[in-house]
């Protein structure tokens, strides 16, 4: 579905991520990992077509993306890090706003499910700005997945909130998964990785350098330690991977 012919970037002289050939199939989970600055979110950000790559062609179903924008931003939604909404307006007004200007239709059967589901009737009066970080996630959520995407892209969805919110996107991402909708999400909680992740794509020194089960990651990981020797976070991060 989704294809990388060796997809690279720069930005000025410093290349953050180096060539990439990947192909990512329909209805797969996979979790991005690896130390902090390893180009996981220039990665995705490649793959949701916000940034171009410096060398190399990405296709969506055969097509390359500059021919293709139009379709592939109708089927793919992108989460980036930070929470970006109007802190003045209610969740009700958020998202009466948010289906005005977006360009995609919403999908008004699969926003009433995502509602549900992450429990924002609760709080469907209250101002953004009066919420906690983990409903302000929801929202966040809510806005940029409403016309139903079939590509959910999430740069690291449940950082810094709170456990029952966490449990909420949690479950909300595995009825995504269950629907068969691809899943490329950035995360260092490994509960979550190991409840959603078809694979994982470890990333280290700008590249992915592994692609794999959980199973496989689990047999690798050792080697992968002693490949690295350098590499502290890295060797933190597969530590505590069981
Ligand atoms: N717009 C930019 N201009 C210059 N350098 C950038 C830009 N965006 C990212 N970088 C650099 O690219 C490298 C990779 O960044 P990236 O955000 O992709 O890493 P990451 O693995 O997602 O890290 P983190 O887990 O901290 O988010 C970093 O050294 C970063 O400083």
């Amino acid at each position: 579905m989704i294809q990388l012919d060796k997809v690279s970037k720069t930005y000025k002289s410093k290349t953050v991520l180096h060539p990439v050939s990947m192909h990512i199939e329909e209805g797969k989970s996979i979790g991005i990992i690896g130390p902090n600055g390893a180009g996981k979110s220039t990665f995705l950000k490649l793959v949701a077509s916000l940034e171009k790559p410096t060398d190399g062609t990405l296709s969506f179903n055969g097509v390359p993306y500059r021919k293709n924008v139009k379709n592939l931003r109708k089927n793919m939604g992108y989460i980036p890090q930070d929470i970006a909404l109007y802190e003045e307006l209610t969740v009700k007004e958020q998202i009466s706003f948010w289906k005005r200007v977006s360009l995609e239709k919403p999908d008004p059967s699969f926003l009433k499910q995502m509602i549900q589901t992450l429990r924002l009737d609760e709080v469907y009066k209250q101002r953004v700005d009066r919420l906690s970080g983990g409903w302000r996630r929801k929202v966040n959520l809510l806005v940029g997945f409403m016309n139903n995407p079939s590509i959910c892209l999430l740069d690291e969805p449940t950082a810094g909130i709170d456990l029952a919110a966490k449990e909420d996107i949690l479950t909300w991402l595995q009825s995504l998964h269950d629907q068969g909708k691809t899943l490329l999400y950035i995360s260092h909680d490994w509960y979550e990785l190991n409840q959603l992740s078809d694979e994982y794509l470890l990333f280290a020194k700008g590249r992915p350098i592994v692609r794999a089960t959980r199973e496989e990651l689990l047999r690798e990981k050792d080697s992968i330690m002693e490949q690295y020797p350098e590499e502290k976070e890295l060797q933190n991060i597969l530590k505590f991977f069981k």
